[in-house]
């Protein structure tokens, strides 16, 4: 067995959470040889449902969990963290404009941040999850400035998993069999979800797939608004596909993947996306928390409408969000 590997969860009552610790506690993420101390934060309000799931975990027995600890305080949450997975976040109220939340979410990933900064271990991941998913993560690294902005994500696997899904059943094949379907930029309803580049074992997808109209109508809008459509049926936002996102992008970059797979992760440059904005881009994972923008597959004519709109959003996020929380002097 391995030396425990020290897993921070945050908003750990909430309902990915729920989805999520039973994979990370079954070896699912990190592999059946790494033992897991788990650190779970939420708000002083969710301490009591949080020991409900504390209680649960215990009754899972599961070999793998050597510690649980809860807090609502955060820098004892990431005292020596090897992994963060930041869920919380504070949730979007009915008539709350976007900016707002984009506003009280970036304190919350500002201290969080500052925290992993002063307290985790340098080697440290972290994946953020809790939205505005790619303007927190581009937050929380400016303010845990001794972390290599390499070494922070967001999810974007979940738009991936969707669109794959998506052709999958149009086709009639598995997901599995499905390759290098992209969502690029925001993980909001101005991402890009691009078949240019997909793939399935049997070859390049057939035209229909391909075409323009079915693309502009169908495939994109109802891709972009998958999670509005899970919130009216469910009533819920969701949390089952999110947790299996959040443990295949954990589970990819620890271990590495064949496949290429979307990441949020802070633009160096490319693809023409400015330095710092975190951006869903196609990535190669090594393992041990290694990856590697792609930089071979360029979006057509027909997408670059899509990618000015998506890359606009988060400029324009990210001006929001640093405006409030930066002195003017250094803006
Ligand atoms: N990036 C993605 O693909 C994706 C997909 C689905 C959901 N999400 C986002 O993930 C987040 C979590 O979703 P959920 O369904 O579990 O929500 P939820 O409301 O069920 O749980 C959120 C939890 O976070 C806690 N929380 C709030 N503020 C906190 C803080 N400052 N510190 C620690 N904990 C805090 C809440 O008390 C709650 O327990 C939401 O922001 C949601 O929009 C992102």
């Amino acid at each position: 067995m391995d030396m425990p590997m020290r897993v921070t969860v945050t908003g750990a009552a909430g309902q990915i959470a729920y989805c999520l610790l039973p994979f990370l506690a079954r070896g699912d993420v990190f592999g059946t040889d790494q033992p897991i101390e788990l650190v779970l934060l939420d708000i002083e309000e969710a301490q009591t449902s949080l020991r409900g799931v504390v209680m649960e975990l215990e009754d899972g027995a599961y070999p793998l969990v050597s510690v649980i600890h809860c807090t609502s305080n955060v820098s004892e949450a990431f005292v020596d963290c090897d992994v963060a997975v930041l869920l919380g976040a504070f949730p979007r109220k009915l008539g709350m404009e976007r900016r707002d939340l984009l506003l009280q979410n970036a304190a919350i990933f500002k201290e969080q941040g500052e925290a992993i900064h002063k307290y985790a271990k340098r080697s440290v991941r972290v994946l953020v999850v809790g939205n505005p998913a790619n303007t927190n993560a581009a937050v929380l690294a400016h303010f845990a400035s001794a972390i290599d902005k390499k070494q922070i994500t967001a999810l974007s696997r979940l738009d991936q998993n969707r669109a794959t899904s998506f052709i999958a059943n149009e086709l009639k094949v598995s997901p599995s069999v499905v390759k290098n379907v992209f969502v690029w930029g925001n993980h909001s309803n101005t991402q890009y979800p691009d078949l240019f580049h997909a793939v399935t074992n049997r070859g390049p997808l057939p035209d229909w797939l391909r075409d323009e109209n079915f693309l502009r109508e169908k495939f994109i809008p109802i891709i972009q608004e998958r999670g509005a459509a899970v919130i009216k049926a469910r009533k819920l936002s969701s949390a089952m596909s999110a947790a299996n996102a959040v443990a295949d992008h954990l589970r990819d970059w620890f271990a590495g993947t064949q496949d290429v797979v979307n990441m949020v992760v802070c633009s160096d440059g490319s693809y023409g996306i400015r330095k710092g904005i975190f951006f869903s881009f196609p990535c190669y994972c090594y393992g041990n928390g290694t990856f590697e923008i792609v930089p071979h597959f360029p979006w057509d004519a027909f997408g670059d409408p899509y990618i000015q709109r998506t890359k606009q959003e988060l400029y324009k996020e990210w001006d929001q969000a640093f405006a409030t929380l930066l002195p003017k002097s250094s803006l």
